[in-house]
């Protein structure tokens, strides 16, 4: 039987009052990887800081099953200024389990020595992170994802300005903890990539476009319709009252009356 690691019921999460992502529903597998797909604007980080708790939804509510969190935000809204070195990013990673004042023990030392192996960093511990590339910087944060041991790993535009080499070790990784029983949601605006290694997508463009199996999703028509929606966005317009459809994926239409797809 099929568990359930993520529900959305009718979740609207958005700023200052106007919704960036409306009225999501469906689930998310455990063990399954989703990339999270759509033009610059359409939600996708908004909707992983909305299940990372970062912001609370406007409507509707996002339930998680597991109790493990991993969330690596882009590179982008990370400040690499901070006087860091890789060992003190990474052993955030042991937070959860020792909480702040927790001591480190022999054995978690052996972890993070296995996590960074396993990322390629063996002999990075001291470096600090303003020195690093963006690859490796990405290499870091995903060794730091892995002392986490989350059940959920949530990564937005984790291959940005990152080299194929490194993207090819990082997507081992990632199928390597989709084998473990881990599930992840990728934000990517790649959709070769995303055809040739992410079985699940949902795309978005603020409401939910399609959502299901990649080569069911990533169609013509489903893009152009995301792209129609897109240009449609009002900027200013509040959160919508109107009725959701309800089903894995759903999209319908918003105050400025455009089409209701359900797909
Ligand atoms: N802190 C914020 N305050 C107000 N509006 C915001 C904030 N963050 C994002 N937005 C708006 O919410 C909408 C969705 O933004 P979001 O960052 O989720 O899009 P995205 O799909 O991740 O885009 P990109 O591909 O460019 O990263 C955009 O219109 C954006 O301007």
């Amino acid at each position: 039987m099929t568990e359930i690691c993520l529900s959305f019921e009718n979740l609207t999460l958005g700023y200052q009052g106007h919704a960036a992502v409306h009225h999501l529903t469906g689930t998310v597998e455990r063990g399954s990887l989703t990339a999270v797909v759509g033009a610059n604007g359409s939600g996708k980080s908004t909707l992983m800081k909305g299940i990372a708790g970062i912001l609370k939804p406007i409507g509707g509510t996002c339930a998680m099953r597991y109790r493990r969190l991993a969330y690596l935000p882009q590179q982008s809204e990370l400040d690499r200024s901070f006087p860091a070195r890789v060992i003190d990013l990474v052993s955030l990673g042991f937070w959860q389990r020792r909480g702040l004042m927790g001591r480190i023990t022999r054995e978690d030392m052996a972890d993070l020595a296995r996590c960074l192996e396993a990322v390629g960093l063996t002999g990075f511990e001291k470096r600090p992170l303003d020195s690093l590339s963006g690859g490796q910087m990405q290499r870091a944060l995903f060794a730091r994802a892995m002392l986490q041991d989350a059940d959920l790993i949530l990564l937005d535009e984790p291959f940005n300005a990152v080299d194929a080499r490194t993207i090819d070790d990082l997507l081992a990784l990632i199928g390597c903890w989709v084998a473990e029983g881990r599930t992840v949601l990728c934000v990517l605006h790649d959709h070769a990539l995303v055809r040739a290694h992410f079985p699940r997508t949902l795309l978005l463009a603020r409401r939910p476009v399609a959502w299901g199996p990649t080569r069911d999703v990533l169609t013509a028509e489903n893009l152009s319709r995301a792209r129609g929606f897109q240009e449609a966005w009002d900027e200013v317009a509040g959160w919508c009252d109107d009725n959701p459809v309800s089903g894995p994926a759903a999209a319908h239409g918003h105050a400025t009356g455009k089409a209701v797809a359900n797909v």
